[in-house]
């Protein structure tokens, strides 16, 4: 939780409340339902929480915002994000169904108001657009952009035009990469905007970890 706390300091109480709680609850459901390697559990707030959160230290979501999380899994990046922001409206969704189970008791034991999970391939959601689509460790980006692209508002809702601030970034896709992204960018036919997240955190686990951004 301190190495959260080293680079966000002004959380709530609720919101230290609620990180605080991950620990334990992911320990707890993690000897059910495998949502994190056991290794990496150890290291939750490194690795998976914190790694959510650069997400947080880039993008700036206005209330109202709508988000989903592709491939959520056990709950990353959406629970994190969730708990930073919200006035922010997050779906999380998976085609496995057990994972949900854990997002949805995390979620439930923490109190979050806005977030939702749903049981599906993204390729399914057909009835909702969003102003971002946000995802980690999924599928190659060329998937990625493919599946997000119909999911994404052309221009931000116009409830959040109001709330948004200049050098605000457009509606589009955010992902969570590692490594070499050469060969899967020219792949994807797209041109995204790459940060290194070691620029934002200083531990070696960020060490060749990007945000990848493609705006609609
Ligand atoms: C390696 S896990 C990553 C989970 C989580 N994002 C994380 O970083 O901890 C990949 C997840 O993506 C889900 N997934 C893959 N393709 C999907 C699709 N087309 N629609 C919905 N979920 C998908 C899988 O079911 C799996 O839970």
């Amino acid at each position: 939780m301190d190495i959260v706390q080293k680079y966000f300091d002004d959380f709530t109480a609720t919101q230290q409340d609620q990180l605080k709680a991950l620990e334990e609850l992911y320990r707890d459901w993690n000897e059910k339902i495998n949502v994190i390697s056991r290794k990496d559990i150890e290291s939750l707030y490194e690795k998976h929480v914190l790694h959510s959160l650069s997400i947080a230290a880039v993008f700036h979501f206005p209330p109202g915002t709508q988000v989903v999380d592709l491939g959520a899994g056990g709950g990353f990046p959406g629970v994190p994000l969730a708990i930073f922001f919200p006035e922010v409206e997050f779906l999380l969704v998976d085609s496995i169904g057990k994972k949900l189970k854990v997002v949805d008791a995390v979620s439930e034991a923490i109190g979050l108001k806005n977030l939702q999970t749903r049981h599906c391939r993204i390729e399914d959601v057909k009835d909702k657009k969003f102003d971002f689509v946000v995802s980690r460790a999924v599928a190659p980006l060329k998937d990625l952009w493919q599946w997000s692209r119909p999911l994404i508002r052309k221009d931000p809702a116009k409830h959040t035009v109001r709330l948004i601030e200049k050098g605000d970034h457009a509606p589009g896709l955010i992902c969570l990469k590692g490594g070499d992204l050469t060969q899967e960018i020219f792949e994807s036919g797209t041109r995204p905007h790459i940060m290194a997240i070691s620029d934002l955190f200083t531990e070696p686990f960020f060490e060749e970890k990007y945000l990848v951004y493609v705006p609609k």
